[in-house]
């Protein structure tokens, strides 16, 4: 077993103050995204659990070992992990099956080990090139084989696509989650980006200010955000004013089915709902006298080949903003009747 506790973590650099009373715990084979924003303390976490930072405070243990705590810190070498750097960082004079190979041992079975490895990532035939002869993806394929050769308990990966285009970046994603996963890897991946993160890991740690903010799923993260910075951080929001009442919010769309977010509403109290803009759907068979829908009219289409986002003007005086898949996309002008087509997240008002 080689899970991740990770137990009230503090890591300081000087008096910053980098990472702040972190817990978490990570499954066994599981791959967890690391999120926030620059400066949020996602290096700093994940140089801490490689040994390379020691704790101010807390406890980091793989597997029952605990590996650092705030008086000792197991050197990165004996603590079975690997890290992909966010540059592959290979060593030029070295081919790329003595890349795979660094750091395993002379002898037999190294040869096949070296081989098993590039075929895992899809190098098998290219394992004699120079890494001046690869491409950024193929490079970063080298890095995560080299990562992975001594079979580490926990695998490290900082940025790894950060460097690389999007279209490249979006496929070798994917193939590394699913490598990961075959490989049964515990591993922790450190991005700022909310897309990789939601789509890749099983789990995502939403950072903040050094601070966990949120540890769920990509649905739980995306769906319930535990506060409006991370609702905000992690997709568009739209946000309504409105009155809570037997869990619902009144609003411009109507009475709108409604989860209160970490408080109490009382009945009557004034509330913000804060829906995402695909939950926003036109509803042309909802009557313009129906309890829930609001009459608006389509003001702007920003057009993104999959889908469109559409501001739309209502008549009831604000303007939201609907994500709508790019087929049948009204016209600029339109007249829509909007509703809400599944529970919004009520929040305490500002
Ligand atoms: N070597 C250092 N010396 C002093 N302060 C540091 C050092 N490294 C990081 N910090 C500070 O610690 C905080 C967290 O930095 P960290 O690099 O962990 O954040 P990050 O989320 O990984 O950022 P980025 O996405 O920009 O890499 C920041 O305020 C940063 O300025």
């Amino acid at each position: 077993m080689s899970d991740v506790v990770v137990q009230g973590a503090s890591v300081t650099h000087g008096s910053t103050l980098a990472v702040d009373d972190v817990t978490l715990t990570i499954g066994s084979g599981e791959l967890v995204a690391v999120l926030g924003p620059s400066g949020c303390g996602k290096t700093s976490l994940l140089l801490a659990l490689a040994g390379l930072l020691p704790l101010r405070s807390g406890t980091i243990s793989v597997g029952g070992r605990e590996l650092s705590s705030g008086s000792r810190t197991t050197p990165p070498e004996k603590r079975s992990i690997g890290w992909v750097p966010q540059e592959a960082s290979l060593f030029p004079h070295l081919t790329v099956g003595e890349n795979i190979g660094f750091a395993l041992p002379r002898g037999r079975g190294r040869a096949s080990r070296i081989e098993e490895l590039a075929e895992l990532v899809g190098l098998g035939a290219l394992t004699g090139r120079a890494p001046n002869q690869l491409s950024g993806g193929q490079a970063q394929r080298v890095a995560l084989a080299r990562a992975l050769a001594s079979k580490p308990d926990v695998l490290l990966l900082d940025e790894p696509f950060a460097a690389l285009d999007t279209q490249l970046r979006t496929a070798l994603r994917r193939e590394v989650a699913e490598l990961l996963r075959a490989a049964g890897t515990t591993s922790v991946l450190v991005t700022h980006d909310q897309e990789e993160a939601l789509t890749l890991a099983d789990r995502v740690a939403v950072m903040r200010d050094g601070r966990l903010e949120q540890f769920g799923t990509p649905e739980q993260i995306y769906q319930q955000p535990a506060n409006d910075w991370v609702a905000g951080f992690v997709g568009d929001v739209v946000e309504v004013e409105g009155r809570w009442r037997h869990g619902r919010v009144s609003c411009t769309f109507g009475n709108v089915e409604a989860t209160a977010m970490g408080f109490a509403p009382a009945d009557g109290e004034a509330v913000r709902l804060m829906l995402r803009p695909e939950w926003i759907v036109p509803r042309p068979d909802l009557l313009a006298t129906a309890a829930a829908g609001a009459d608006a009219r389509v003001a702007s289409i920003s057009y993104a080949g999959h889908d469109a986002m559409l501001t739309c003007d209502l008549t009831a005086g604000s303007t939201v903003r609907m994500r709508m898949a790019a087929v049948d996309l009204p016209e600029v002008g339109e007249s829509l009747r909007l509703a809400v087509q599944r529970p919004g997240l009520a929040f305490p008002a500002a």
